[in-house]
């Protein structure tokens, strides 16, 4: 299988201004996903999760290393290419969900699409497609304060997914929601992985989202600390992440 992400050496160092210290938040971190991956990161707060994510997603740079997106090296693309690139073949699901307001559901899906100029008949099929998919097709004309927290949420992975880009970043996509609806949403993300064959790459401090994951990647100080794969079933998967966070957050004391 080939890699769609491959990390190779990543540094990324704040340096604050007024001779305060700098803060290396990345510390030559490597690793690849193959296509159909579905990777969990884990880590105490400050251990770099979001720096990564916001450096393999383009929205910050990376000091030293190289960061390859379906065979594109994000820092070598223009800005223009990298806004294009972004739009097309990375797909973010957020805590906060960041659906517009002033849309409806099922436009908010279509939205990467018409940012696009995809014909407008190709959109109509292709979100109503995924509107089924995600089991939202009933809420097409609502808008997001009509619906639940868990609704809102299997909207924005279908925005996600829309435009079958080459990895979905996830950052604590179940951040704000109750137990029912995470189960229900990391339910669907598995749907994504297995049925779609989405890579998706997932920052989570919830050990129980993370056990639906394939494989976890946990970061301390800015460094791997461990990466462990699924083996056999979710809830075995689920106790070995809770001792892990158990030691590493012992480790810290
Ligand atoms: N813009 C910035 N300028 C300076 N330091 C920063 C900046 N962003 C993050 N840091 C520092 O880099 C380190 C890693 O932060 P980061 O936000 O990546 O961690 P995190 O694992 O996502 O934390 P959390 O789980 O709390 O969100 C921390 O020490 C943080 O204070």
């Amino acid at each position: 299988m080939s890699d769609i992400i491959q990390v190779d050496r990543l540094s990324k160092i704040y340096r604050s201004f007024k001779g305060a210290k700098e803060v290396k938040a990345l510390d030559n971190i490597s690793f690849t996903a193959a296509k159909g991956d579905f990777i969990g990161i884990m880590g105490p707060s400050g251990s770099g999760k979001t720096s990564l994510l916001n450096v393999l997603s383009g929205v910050d740079t990376a000091t030293s290393g190289e960061v390859t997106i379906d065979g594109k090296s994000i820092a070598k693309l223009t800005k223009d290419d990298l806004a294009l690139f972004r739009r097309r073949q990375i797909g973010y699901i957020f805590q906060d969900f960041n659906l517009l307001d002033s849309l409806t559901l099922k436009e908010n899906i279509a939205l990467p699409l018409i940012l696009d100029h995809v014909p407008a008949q190709q959109i109509e099929s292709r979100v109503d497609d995924m509107m089924s998919f995600f089991g939202i097709a009933d809420l097409a004309g609502k808008y997001q304060y009509h619906v639940s927290g868990g609704q809102k949420q299997r909207v924005a992975a279908a925005r996600a997914l829309i435009p079958e880009p080459a990895v979905v970043f996830a950052d604590e996509p179940t951040g704000n929601l109750d137990s029912k609806s995470a189960s229900d949403i990391m339910d669907m993300l598995t749907q994504m992985n297995e049925q779609r064959a989405s890579t998706i790459l997932m920052v989570t401090h919830d050990a129980f989202a993370a056990s639906y994951c394939k494989r976890i990647i946990f970061i301390k100080d800015g460094q791997i600390n461990l990466q462990i794969q699924r083996a056999g079933d979710r809830k075995a998967f689920f106790d070995k992440i809770l001792e892990i966070l158990s030691v590493m957050r012992g480790d810290a004391q």
